[in-house]
């Protein structure tokens, strides 16, 4: 594992934000993100990173966070501390695992109406906070003088906002013609009872012409789809509908995603259909058999729901549980609980280990962070992880490979398999100026 930490120094601001959290977006440039419905964390900056790889990623990940905590223990306003993790869908990956601590965090909490919260993570004492923002682009206005009296500081960016460049999207690892023949492939495989269900995905990049303004593409992306989470940790950024754990306490939650159709379609046929309700039971089945060791109850509901999204409708299932504690009265930590429920089938496939097997064989681009946990957790031991999809990978600043896959289960058909990835990449085409 590779690592660069020291105790870390908390202050705290309490902030008004006159252009909202996505508002500030486009004028700066992000580290990290997680934004839903204009609630949420902007990060800037760097105060402290992990990365590490293999099959013990995320128990890395975990010492890293916890000594960090410990060494800043004695630092005052640790409570607040928040860091952002990607994982990488395969222990295999040649991309790394991250955990970020953002020098600077904006909090949104959930009323848009409230003040909202900047975090300053600094190394040593005697932070000057106007300089810290300035460095990001940020400014505190009305702060301290008598005009603002018994009000809060506005936060304010600086710049303009960032348009975006030309863009055009080029062929990915795998093209289309390639991915129906993975998708064939799977169906031989189900058919010979090496896996009952298999998601398959396949790759475009989007290349530009100037370097992409990560914050005006998490904008658009956060205004098109706003009941989505959406996310930057690391090289990985997106909208994605699916909550693999979210951690509050002792409280653990999910949101189950497996059954697709295009929002042209009638929602009834999602409803009707057994092929996808088989797809979405074998999802939710493993979600709950990940995280059962990890709780002392769970709930799932008994029939799927709809969720309607712009471009789709998924079938979904919000699972509630409660985690348990060990003898001496200890909670798991959110990266266990994460890793756990990591890969699900709705994602990987059922049995998990033939699965993964076979996405390793079928598809052609290393997944990356794609279809892994990505998220935050706080020093309370509060979490959101999602599942990074609908989203892609920066390769470098002209560069995104984007990445959408779809179940596959016995009576599955290739056309139908690839017309939903090309559903599914539209939110991240239409956000980079395509498709429009
Ligand atoms: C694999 C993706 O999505 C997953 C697969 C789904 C399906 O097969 O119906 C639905 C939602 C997600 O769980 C993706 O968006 O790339």
């Amino acid at each position: 594992m590779n690592s660069a930490s020291s105790a870390l120094r908390i202050s705290v601001v309490e902030v008004d934000l006159p252009e909202g959290l996505e508002g500030l977006l486009p004028a700066l440039n992000p580290s990290t993100a997680w934004i839903r419905e204009g609630t949420g964390l902007i990060g800037l900056g760097t105060a402290a990173s992990a990365i590490a790889g293999g099959n013990d990623r995320f128990t890395q990940l975990a010492r890293f966070w916890d000594s960090l905590l410990a060494n800043s223990a004695e630092e005052a306003h640790t409570g607040p501390l928040a860091a952002f993790v990607s994982a990488t869908f395969s222990a295999d990956s040649r991309y790394a695992s991250h955990l970020v601590v953002p020098e600077v965090l904006i909090r949104q909490e959930q009323n848009s109406s409230d003040t909202a919260t900047v975090l300053i993570a600094a190394g040593s004492e005697g932070t000057d906070t106007q300089e810290v923002l300035g460095r990001h682009g940020l400014r505190l206005r009305g702060s301290g003088n008598d005009e603002n009296e018994g009000g809060c500081a506005q936060l304010v960016a600086i710049g303009d906002g960032r348009e975006l460049p030309v863009t055009r999207v080029e062929p990915g690892a795998q093209s289309k013609r390639q991915h129906l023949s993975a998708v064939a492939a799977g169906l031989s495989a189900i058919e010979d009872r090496t896996v009952e269900k298999l998601v398959l995905a396949r790759d475009v990049v989007v290349a530009s012409d100037g370097p992409l303004p990560v914050g005006t593409v998490l904008q658009r992306l956060a205004q098109a789809y706003p009941q989505t989470w959406t996310y930057l940790v690391g090289e990985v950024l997106g909208a994605t509908p699916e909550m693999l754990v979210r951690v509050r306490g002792a409280e653990v939650s999910s949101r189950v995603l497996a059954g697709t159709i295009s929002r042209s379609d009638d929602a009834s046929g999602l409803v009707r259909d057994d092929k996808q309700h088989r797809e979405h039971e074998l999802a939710v089945r493993s979600l709950l058999d990940g995280i059962a060791p990890l709780t002392e109850s769970l709930q799932s509901p008994a029939e799927p729901g709809v969720l309607e999204l712009p471009n789709v409708y998924h079938l979904v299932s919000d699972v509630t549980g409660t985690l348990a504690a060990d003898e001496s009265g200890k909670l798991p930590g959110a990266l266990a609980v994460a890793e756990a429920a990591h890969p699900t089938a709705a994602v990987c496939g059922t049995p998990t280990t033939p699965a993964a097997q076979l996405i390793a064989q079928l598809e052609a681009a290393d997944r990356g962070p794609y279809a892994g946990p990505v998220g935050w957790l706080d020093a309370a031991g509060n979490a959101d992880f999602g599942i990074a999809l609908r989203g892609g990978v920066l390769e470098d600043q002209h560069r995104l490979r984007l990445f959408a896959g779809g179940g596959v289960v016995a009576g599955s058909e290739p056309e139908v398999e690839l017309a939903e990835t090309e559903i599914k990449l539209a939110p991240m085409l239409t956000a980079l100026g395509l498709n429009d």
